[in-house]
């Protein structure tokens, strides 16, 4: 898959097969949106193009709003993109000129003359162009002229994909992971690099990596303990993950941490990936050090019966 940055850097295709949307979480809905495209172009020896913005206008109008939460960083949505085999990813950044442009000035410079559109899948609602004054309808009285065929996403299939990505959030938000991970067709994962903590961790035979992740935009869920999958370098392990806050040790910032079972290397400033399979329980402030290794003694326990055998 290739990536462009920038529309400038696209060489035009003789058959493009083009898409436009967030797609955040590249879930099942997304998918099945994914797999027409690639049907259509397959069909006619054209070539896959997805159109996605990025940042979210409102992260560089109000870098201080940090309420825009994301299920996928755009590396690991332009990762997964490219494992499901678009062939070309566009990713527009916000900008002035960009949102200046009439509908039929887009239609015309970028999907028709900038990247050769042949076929574009879009959905009933998509809007574009200055003051988001375009639509379906400009399409439909367009793609005659320029020589491109819409087809359009129904409004059943909208509906669902959007439901779904607000309802992936929700149930990572609430702790219903099984379901997040259902609708996502994948499990919900994080990618960060493990930072130096205050080492308490080994002192009560629980070491924990901290993992830190530099997107502020990226989706964490609810404080808690977790059934975790880590992927360090090429192996992956079972493990215990929290997120809070650590009010046991009157810890002040919101750590994600995870103890990886069986495992016992260093692995400071590397990069890992973790799955998320299940949410064990809430967060608790214990009286003492001790009350808190016990419980995570029964916490192992229970990831370990929850993660079965596989
Ligand atoms: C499975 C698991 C469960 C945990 N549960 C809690 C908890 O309920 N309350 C809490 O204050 N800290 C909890 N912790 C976090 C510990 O307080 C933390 O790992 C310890 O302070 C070590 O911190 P360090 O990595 O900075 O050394 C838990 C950690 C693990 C691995
Ligand atoms: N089983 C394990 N799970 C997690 N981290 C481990 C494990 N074994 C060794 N480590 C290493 O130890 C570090 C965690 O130890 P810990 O005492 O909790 O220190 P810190 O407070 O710096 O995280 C990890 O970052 C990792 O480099």
């Amino acid at each position: 898959m290739k990536i462009y940055h920038n529309i400038d850097e696209f060489t035009r295709l003789s058959n493009a097969v083009v898409t436009i949307g967030t797609f955040d979480g590249v879930h099942t809905g997304h998918r099945k949106i994914i797999a027409d495209l690639k049907k259509l172009a397959a069909d006619t020896g054209g070539e896959t193009v997805l159109l996605t913005f990025f940042p979210h206008p409102r992260m560089i109008l109000h870098p201080e709003d940090e309420s825009i939460k994301m299920i996928n960083t755009i590396d690991e949505k332009a990762a997964m993109l490219e494992e499901l085999g678009i062939d070309h990813l566009i990713i527009t950044p916000f900008s002035r000129d960009f949102s200046n442009q009439t509908a039929e000035e887009y239609i015309r410079d970028v999907l028709v003359n900038k990247i050769g559109t042949k076929t574009i899948v879009i959905g009933y609602d998509h809007r574009f162009g200055k003051d988001r004054q375009g639509g379906l309808n400009d399409l439909l009285r367009l793609g005659p002229v320029y020589g491109f065929n819409v087809v359009e996403i129904p409004e059943q299939d909208i509906y669902e994909v959007a439901i779904s990505s607000t309802r992936v959030r929700e149930a990572l938000l609430n702790g219903a992971i099984e379901l997040a991970n259902t609708f996502l067709s994948y499990p919900f994962f994080i990618t960060g690099n493990v930072v130096r903590g205050d080492q308490i961790g080994r002192t009560i035979g629980y070491p924990t990596a901290n993992i830190v992740i530099d997107e502020k935009y990226k989706l964490i869920p609810l404080d808690g303990i977790f059934a975790v999958k880590v992927k360090t370098g090429n192996e992956v392990h079972k493990g215990m993950a929290y997120i809070g806050s650590r009010p046991t040790v009157n810890g002040h910032t919101r750590n994600i941490e995870v103890n990886i079972f069986d495992f016992d290397k260093e692995i400071y400033n590397q990069q890992i990936r973790m799955e998320f399979h299940n949410f064990v329980r809430d967060d608790m402030k214990f009286d003492s050090l001790d009350a808190l290794k016990e419980q995570i003694r029964k916490d192992k326990l229970d990831v370990v019966a929850l993660l079965g055998d596989e």
